[in-house]
Parts: C-alpha cells; sequence; structure tokens
C-alpha cells in the first residue's frame, strides 16, 4: 500500500526576478512550415546572457507552520486471478435479490448498468477519434443497458445509433426509445446496415445477450452475430478496425464455458455487470471493465465476491493490467492555427499574458501549473510542478516551503527553468531563465 502523505509546512514565496527573456515554444502544425521560427528565437535568444545586475526581494508570504493534514491511501488494483467470478445461476440470483428483498427496480439497476458501460467506453475510447457507435441491442435487459450506454455516450459527445431488431413492449423499453428518438438517434433495421460495418462505425456495442442466453443464437442475432465475427477476422489488415465492446457477456458466448469452438466474437472491451461470469475468464481482449456500482454488502458477503473497488466517483473500474502499450507508436498528430512572427508581441511577457488568458478562455485544467527546473551546486537537475501564483513585467511567482530542495538548490545556483504545457491549446511555453531569487521573510 502506497501511503501519500501531505504535510503542511511554512510557505514562503519565491519571487524571481525576470532577467532573461521568454524563449516561446509552440507546437508545430504539422502541414504548416514555420519559417519564422528561428528568426524568433534569434531575436529572443539574443539578449539571453546577459548577466543581472542585481537580483530583486519584491513580494513575500508566509504561511503558520501545522501539522500533517492529511493522508490518502491508494488500493493497488487487484490481480485478475483473485476476483470473484459467478455462475449463471448466481448471476439471476443475485439479480432477483436485488430487485426483490433489497428493493431496486430494473430501471434503476439498468440505468447505472448502461452508464458503466458508456464510462468504461469513454475511458478508452475517446469521441475525438471513436465517434460512430453502433449499439445492437437484443430482447432482453442486456440489450436495455445497450440503449441505456446509448443514450449517455450521445451526451459524452459520440453519434450513437441503434439496431434493436427485437423490440420488447413494455414501458420501460419503450420509454428507452422515445428517449433516444428525442435526441434524434438513428435506428436503423438489419436490413439497412451497410454490408461493411467498419465503414461505418468506430465502436461496435455488442448488447445482445447478457447472463441468461441459453443455446445457438437464433435469427436475426445469428447474422448479427457473425457479422461482428467476420469483421474482426477480415479486418486484421487494416489500420483501424472498429472497437467491439461487450455488454456483461460476449453474444453467444456460453455463459460459464466462454466461446465454444473458438468462432464466437472477440471483443476488445468487456463490460462485465455487478461481477464478471465465468466467462470472462476466457475474455483475452485488452480491456475488462467493471461497472454496475450498486452492489451492498450483503451481496457482496453472501457470494465472497472479491472485486476491485471503484476510484472515486467513478462508475467503472479496469480489472486486470491495463494492456502493453508501444510507447514509441504514442504520437498526436497537433493542428493548431498559423503562428507567425508579425504576430509576436514585443514583450515577451505581454506575450505569455496573451496566451495565459486564451488558457484560462479555454477552460484548460490548472493553466497556471508549470514545470519548475533547478539544479543546485552540483549541477545535477532536477524539475517539479509548480502552481504560478501571479506575474508581471517584473517576473513570475510561485511559492514554496525554503527548506525543500529546490529552496536549496535555488540558494546554491538562482538560475532555473520555467514550462507551461498547455495540452488542448497545443502549446507549450517556455522556458523562463531567471537570475536572482527572494530570500524568505518569515
Ligand atoms: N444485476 C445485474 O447485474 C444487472 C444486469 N443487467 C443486465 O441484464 C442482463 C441479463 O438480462 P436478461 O433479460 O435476464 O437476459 P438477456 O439480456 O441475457 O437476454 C434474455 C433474452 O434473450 C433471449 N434469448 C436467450 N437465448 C437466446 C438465443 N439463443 N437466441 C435468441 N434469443 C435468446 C431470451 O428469450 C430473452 O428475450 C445482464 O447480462 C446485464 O446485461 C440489468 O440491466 C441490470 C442488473
Ligand atoms: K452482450
Amino acid at each position: 500500500m502506497l501511503r501519500l502523505v501531505r504535510k503542511r509546512t511554512t510557505m514562503t514565496c519565491l519571487f524571481f526576478k525576470q532577467s532573461l527573456p521568454l524563449i516561446f515554444n509552440f507546437s508545430l502544425n504539422i502541414n504548416t512550415s514555420h519559417s519564422f521560427y528561428n528568426p524568433l528565437l534569434s531575436r529572443l535568444s539574443s539578449s539571453f546572457l546577459y548577466p543581472i545586475q542585481s537580483p530583486a526581494v519584491l513580494s513575500f508570504c508566509s504561511k503558520p507552520p501545522g501539522s500533517e493534514v492529511g493522508v490518502r491511501s491508494v488500493r493497488s488494483m487487484q490481480n485478475s486471478e483473485s476476483i470473484s467470478y459467478l455462475s449463471q445461476r448466481e448471476a439471476a440470483e443475485i439479480d432477483e435479490t436485488l430487485m426483490g428483498p433489497l428493493g431496486f427496480s430494473v430501471d434503476q439497476l439498468m440505468e447505472l448498468a448502461g452508464l458503466s458501460v458508456a464510462t468504461s467506453i469513454a475511458e478508452v475510447y475517446k469521441p475525438s477519434e471513436y465517434k460512430r457507435v453502433l449499439a445492437v441491442c437484443g430482447p432482453g435487459n442486456n440489450g436495455g443497458d445497450g440503449l441505456v450506454a446509448a443514450r449517455h455516450l450521445h451526451h459524452f459527445g459520440y453519434k450513437p445509433f441503434v439496431c434493436y431488431p427485437k423490440r420488447t413492449p413494455k414501458p420501460l423499453y419503450s420509454g428507452l426509445v422515445t428517449q433516444l428518438e428525442s435526441l434524434s438517434v438513428p435506428f436503423i433495421s438489419v436490413e439497412d446496415l451497410p454490408l461493411d460495418l467498419s465503414e461505418e462505425f468506430d465502436i461496435l456495442l455488442d448488447a445482445m445477450f447478457g447472463f441468461s442466453y441459453h443455446g445457438v443464437p437464433r435469427p436475426p442475432f445469428d447474422g448479427l452475430i457473425q457479422m461482428l465475427v467476420s469483421l474482426r477476422n477480415y479486418d486484421q489488415t487494416r489500420q483501424k478496425s472498429p472497437a467491439i465492446v461487450s455488454v456483461d457477456i460476449p453474444s453467444g458466448w456460453h455463459v460459464e464455458e466462454g466461446d465454444i469452438g473458438g468462432a464466437g466474437i472477440k471483443p476488445d472491451m468487456l463490460v462485465s455487470l455487478t461481477a464478471p461470469k465465468l466467462c470472462a475468464k476466457k475474455f483475452c481482449g485488452p480491456h475488462h471493465f467493471l461497472g454496475g456500482r450498486f452492489v451492498p454488502p450483503s451481496i457482496a458477503d453472501k457470494y465472497k465476491l472479491n472485486l476491485p473497488s471503484y476510484p472515486g466517483t467513478s462508475m467503472c473500474v479496469r480489472i486486470g493490467k491495463p494492456p502493453q502499450i508501444d510507447i514509441s507508436a504514442l504520437r498526436e498528430n497537433y493542428i493548431s492555427p498559423e503562428f507567425l512572427e508579425e504576430q509576436v508581441e514585443a514583450d515577451p511577457v505581454d506575450q505569455f499574458h496573451k496566451w495565459f488568458e486564451e488558457a484560462l478562455a479555454a477552460g484548460l485544467k490548472e493553466p497556471n501549473a508549470m514545470a519548475l527546473s533547478t539544479a543546485g551546486r552540483n549541477g545535477k537537475p532536477s524539475s517539479r510542478i509548480v502552481l504560478l501564483k501571479g506575474f508581471d513585467k517584473n517576473g513570475f511567482v510561485w511559492f514554496t516551503n525554503y527548506e525543500s530542495q529546490k529552496g536549496h538548490q535555488l540558494s546554491e545556483n538562482p538560475h532555473a527553468s520555467l514550462l507551461f504545457y498547455w495540452d488542448g491549446l497545443n502549446r507549450q511555453v517556455g522556458r523562463l531563465l531567471f537570475a536572482g531569487w527572494s530570500f524568505k521573510l518569515s
């Protein structure tokens, strides 16, 4: 268990007098040539080596020393071997108990299940890349989860489509359909589905069958399942094929034995609800999530459920390890407006002010967070994130503990660098070089 201890200590404001100009770095639009970049750099760096004459002490603040105020524990993710799996009978029994003695309604549980599915998808597949979602919904509650998930995905910024060939004539289901229609979510019949699903959709949400499935699939679901199976087979060569996300059970799989025969759906993501069913042991896709954050302790105790805890207010939690990622393949294509030399403010602080206001207006999280790099007498650099507390023509202000590593390093070597990274604006602003720093007041 990792224990994070946050201490409140004497905070002292360090003020760095800006002695040297800012250099603005920005992400390059890969389609645009930025011939202004070098002249701009050379212009800005021409005064780079001027030594500071008299470091000024300008402003300070300090808080009284306090004691430890917060202890937070971080629970490590349980590994998938120790997690509980339910038989088909247990899953049905839990469902009945929840909706009987425990006082839940099916509407409530379905809403929470569908929301869990939508939030799991949003954790892995961003709408900027995986926008078009086809929810293929079956006749039972698994299909209802799919309808609810489609609604939430719409609100999360996806473009959902629904294929719901066997509608259940109950108010719960017709209500879910009406809600989707009121959002103009298109319903597509099986006949109108494109032959090649991969051309039209980025995510295929498999909400056909859950834990009550038996036997072999009857039409039209046999054909729909086959479409998902063949999609995976023939799309191997494509650069990007749609992600298949299964709700609770990969449809067509035996609820306990899994993909008997090996010719079934191979989802990329499985969202188990309440607890994984036995077939989930056979799931070998990269993303296994748990949803359905409504299990009371009496159920957990009775069925000896050993499940990962949900973080914070999340409606879903990953089971097992996240997939291995090829770090070298991580690459964003930054598309930014052109930034021309004539648009640059003469004073770098004015330019910073302009960009800082843009970062604020864009609603970025903590735009005042900046990497502060310092090195002590031994020349070994260290960086950390600190919060900017103010700036003007005279310098940039943040608070730090005088006794901290950075405090010590700055007392030995007054040179430091600041770097702001404003993701969302595709912009980083740095580096600010300083010489001269203030001393604590109290
Ligand atoms: N407690 C929870 O975890 C909750 C889970 N939810 C979801 O509900 C499903 C289980 O729902 P249920 O209605 O019992 O069953 P299914 O959706 O699996 O499907 C039943 C439906 O399918 C038909 N059917 C069965 N076998 C076949 C077949 N071989 N071919 C064609 N049709 C078949 C059957 O006749 C029924 O009409 C669970 O997995 C979760 O996804 C709740 O939403 C919330 C509580
Ligand atoms: K399913």
